[in-house]
């Protein structure tokens, strides 16, 4: 808690730094980028994420799954959104354009975060107003946390008739909400009870995958991924922080995120990243064909070797290695693809995974990178116009952000994006919980059907009382 009250006493070179990117915005007649970094003592975000839950707060919570950076945002500076189909590219010029000019101060440098709907030609249904077709926000405050050390970021946009006073009390003013809320004492209240589930009938959405199927034979389409929405409703509000804790103590191994917007919360734990860029080094993953667990080790080795085995399963992840790679080719160069997957394992999943690595090309962004990749046959299919047309079709739901590229990018072009899956839209006494499967020739209506209620009972735990 210490850690957290030291802003003021860096008021002084706050302004300063307000003030030049004011004196910047005059010259240039609109407004500039200006971001401060101090180092502070580490902080647990998630627990900041959960002290601080509170209706209509507008916070970020983000979690690497190999332990790495923890990100926590607190109030929105500015925001860079897109529609259609040039989203991710009008993103990246905003914030490029941005950049020419910041004033950027301290250890880190500016980060933006946030998401893109899955697909941009659907449109957004009332439960998902307010999460765009691309949306990355500038936080006002944000927390990094890398192993053990950690930074606060003040991150605004100052306007040529600002003053540098004004940018600084709206930090300030941030930051005392933050901090009020965090360190009032926590308000417990209830959990809330389970009440009763709407989703399509089992046997209408077997029927879609006797109609994929039929279109899988039909057409030239080779894969297809189709999902499942759960509406779950409660005896009261659903916490955001009670359930991303719970889903953090659930599966240790997966990226944990949540976006709270207005009302809502998009919040998750993704086994699945889409692409990480580090100085130039590129990764990203193949992540299809899917297992339960079993809690006897030997027989969950048994299922393990199963998976591997299994022709169908090869057969779907092939197709998704094939396709990052060559989506991969212009953007990326020395791609290294292992030639046989390995076994990923989440609490009551494991998959077939294969890590590709690779580097960046020269004058390449990571959304471009995002942009290639998404979706991929591990969330859309293939080839990916047939089956996203497909989805759009005989889906019937809006995903939303779900199965989406989620994710932050700072100002050296680093960052990470994950797959939005596992995940669920909390909206009051609502959740909507989202779960897919990959269809190939030869998949079974019912054996899929399972394996979106394997895959939906993570969350449906860490909602439950
Ligand atoms: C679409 C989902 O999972 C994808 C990722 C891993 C394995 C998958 C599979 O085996 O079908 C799916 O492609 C989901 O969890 O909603």
């Amino acid at each position: 808690m210490k850690a957290l009250t030291r802003l003021e006493e860096h008021l002084g070179e706050l302004t300063q730094v307000f003030e030049q990117a004011r004196q910047r915005a005059v010259l240039q007649a609109e407004p500039v980028l200006a971001s401060y970094a101090l180092a502070i003592d580490a902080v647990d975000l998630l627990e900041l994420f959960c002290r601080v839950d509170q209706p209509c707060a507008e916070a970020v919570f983000w979690r690497a799954a190999d332990g790495g950076r923890s990100l926590f945002g607190w109030g929105v500076a500015a925001e860079l959104s897109g529609a259609g189909e040039q989203r991710f590219a009008s993103v990246d010029q905003q914030w490029q354009h941005w950049l020419r000019s910041a004033v950027i101060h301290g250890p880190q440098p500016p980060l933006l975060c946030g998401g893109f709907r899955f697909d941009h030609q659907v449109q957004a249904s009332s439960a998902w107003q307010g999460f765009g077709d691309a949306s990355m926000r500038l936080m006002t405050l944000l927390l990094i946390r890398d192993a053990d050390a950690c930074w606060l970021l003040c991150q605004q946009l100052v306007g040529p008739a600002d003053t540098a006073q004004s940018r600084c009390e709206q930090v300030l003013n941030e930051w005392h909400g933050l901090m009020d809320r965090y360190l009032s004492a926590p308000v417990v209240t209830p959990p809330a009870q389970h009440r009763r589930d709407q989703s399509l009938p089992r046997a209408c959405w077997e029927s879609k995958i006797v109609q994929a199927l039929d279109a899988l034979r039909d057409t030239s389409m080779k894969k297809v991924v189709l999902a499942r929405e759960v509406l779950s409703e409660f005896s009261r509000a659903v916490s955001p922080g009670r359930t991303l804790a719970r889903l953090a103590s659930n599966d240790p191994a997966a990226y944990l995120f949540a976006f709270r917007r207005q009302q809502s919360c998009f919040i998750g734990a993704s086994p699945e990243r889409l692409v990480k860029l580090d100085g130039g080094r590129l990764q990203t993953l193949a992540l299809a064909g899917t297992s339960r667990r079993d809690p006897d080790p030997q027989q969950d080795a048994q299922l393990a070797q199963a998976l591997l085995d299994c022709e169908k399963n090869r057969h779907e992840h092939a197709l998704v290695v094939q396709i990052i790679e060559s989506s991969l080719a212009p953007w990326a160069s020395q791609l290294q693809v292992p030639a046989t997957p390995s076994v990923q394992r989440l609490s009551r999943v494991q998959h077939l995974s294969t890590v590709i690595e690779g580097r960046l090309r020269p004058q390449t962004s990571l959304l471009q990178v995002v942009e290639a990749l998404h979706p991929t046959p591990a969330v859309g299919g293939h080839e990916r116009q047939q089956a996203m047309a497909h989805i759009r079709h005989c889906e019937g739901f809006d995903r939303g952000w779900y199965a989406a590229p989620l994710g932050w990018l700072d100002a050296q072009g680093n960052g990470e994006f994950i797959v939005g899956l596992r995940s669920a839209l909390l909206n009051g006494e609502q959740a909507r919980l989202f779960a897919g499967c990959g269809i190939v020739p030869c998949s079974d209506p019912a054996s899929e059907y399972e394996e979106t209620c394997i895959k939906l009972a993570g969350m449906q735990l860490a909602l439950q009382a």
